[in-house]
């Protein structure tokens, strides 16, 4: 079984290929990428792919799935056909699930359920702490074995440091990436939104830009003495730059992520108090934005990931101050991230190797890419198409997201996964 497409701009960070030509799947698998592959047999499936984009899928290394236990808002079914409508055919899925993936048996029920009915690959990351209560490292060689990518108590910061330095020590033992949610609880306790005139003007409590950076630079700091490599999740604030830049300069090992919010979108969306909004770390100013692509423009922070947050109107449609914090990203993600390229932040290439190969790199798995034998993972991306975000597009469970009734340009125009193709063109 032959699929052929023709004609379109392929894009493969792996290799660096970036040329108008044709790419050959044969039976599930990557057999060529040439100018031009001109084949006589019958039975071939060709796609004209003539203005479209054409690259591996992308790798999303922060996404919330909510199963178990929330699965009235998302569960891995719905989560992952949002994600490859989105052109995500990797995800990485949070712990802060009920109960807390912490042990052994909830990882291979995920995984378990994964092989029952994702549409695209799932890898689960399991707590640092069990409960995530910051008390008490979880048992990480067990968590590995049964399949965890990584630790991280996303939702919450690690906040004793002493804790946090043992386990990015334990972790060094297991090859175990290790995921910060950098936020120090003390600073942002009750806060609803970023700190500043809008939370004054509403009378919402803050979120200071130092609950941030002072997490990063602990975190920083340990990276630095356990000579450990520490990843900082959805970096938001312009303070963290000249601090990610030192520690480039140190050579402490570390990456740092951002998420499409963080450079799109400004704390203005809450007024009027859209709960639709509230996410943790806060939707910051325009100060902010500027500072978060200067910083992927230089490398400082060279991973885009979704912070994929499904909440239902039950969690959504309440006071603000009761409301859950998190949006959907995984949909928005390409979109949103080609705005980079438009604006001339990052090249195509560059901006694929920050969604494709540099999260593979981080939780140690070969990236999905163009090479020959290569598992087809393959997007074809229309980046001018423009679409409009309805209920019915959302693929997720839940609707959570800023950007209904908005325009967004580049749409994901097919998914080529294996042996399926999948017309996302609807
Ligand atoms: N980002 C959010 O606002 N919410 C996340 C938790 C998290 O990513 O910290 C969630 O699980 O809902
Ligand atoms: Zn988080
Ligand atoms: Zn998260």
């Amino acid at each position: 079984m032959k699929i052929l497409l023709k004609k379109g701009r392929i894009l493969d960070p792996s290799s660096g290929l970036d040329f108008v030509g044709d790419l050959l799947i044969e039976d599930g698998n990557i057999r060529g990428v040439e100018r031009d592959i001109e084949l006589s047999e019958k039975n071939i499936t060709m796609l004209d792919c003539q203005g479209k984009l054409i690259f591996p899928g992308l790798v999303d290394m922060h996404v919330h799935l909510r199963e178990p236990g929330e699965e009235w808002k998302e569960d891995i079914e719905s989560g992952t056909r949002a994600a490859l409508y989105g052109g995500v055919l990797r995800v990485a899925c949070m712990p802060n699930t009920k109960p807390v993936n912490d042990s052994p048996e909830v990882t291979s029920y995920i995984l378990k359920r994964a092989k029952e009915k994702a549409w695209v690959t799932v890898y689960p990351i399991s707590a640092i702490t069990k409960g995530q209560e910051g008390k008490e490292l979880s048992e990480f060689g067990r968590l590995k074995k049964a399949g965890a990518i990584a630790v991280s108590d996303d939702g919450k910061w690690v906040a004793n440091s002493a804790l946090m330095k043992r386990a990015l020590l334990y972790a060094k033992n297991f090859d175990l990436p290790v995921i910060s949610h950098c936020e120090d609880p003390f600073l942002s306790f009750k806060g609803q939104i970023n700190e500043g005139k809008i939370s004054a003007k509403l009378g919402l409590k803050g979120i200071p830009s130092s609950a941030e950076t002072i997490a990063v630079i602990r975190d920083l700091l340990l990276a630095k003495e356990t000579e450990t490599s520490v990843h900082l999740a959805h970096l938001s604030v312009k303070e963290n730059i000249p601090f990610l830049k030192w520690a480039k300069e140190e050579g402490i090992p570390f990456t740092a992520e951002t998420c499409p919010h963080y450079f799109t979108l400004t704390e203005k969306e809450v007024e009027g108090y859209n709960t639709l909004a509230k996410v943790n770390p806060p939707l910051r100013t325009e100060e902010d934005i500027y500072a978060i692509k200067n910083a992927l423009k230089e490398g400082y922070i060279e991973v885009i990931a979704s912070d994929h947050a499904p909440h239902s109107p039950l969690e959504k449609e309440v006071e603000f101050e009761l409301a859950s914090f998190g949006m959907l990203g995984l949909q928005f993600l390409l979109p949103l991230s080609f705005n980079l390229v438009r604006e001339g932040v990052l090249s195509e290439l560059k901006l694929l190797e920050y969604m494709i190969t540099n999260p593979s790199k981080i939780l140690r798995v070969t990236p999905p890419s163009f090479k020959e034998g290569a598992l087809a993972e393959v997007i074809v991306f229309d980046p001018e198409e423009e679409w409009k975000v309805t209920e019915e597009i959302i693929q997720s469970k839940s609707k959570n997201t800023p950007l209904l009734g908005k325009t967004l340009k580049g749409k994901v125009k097919m998914i080529i996964l294996q042996k399926t193709i999948y017309r996302a063109d609807t």
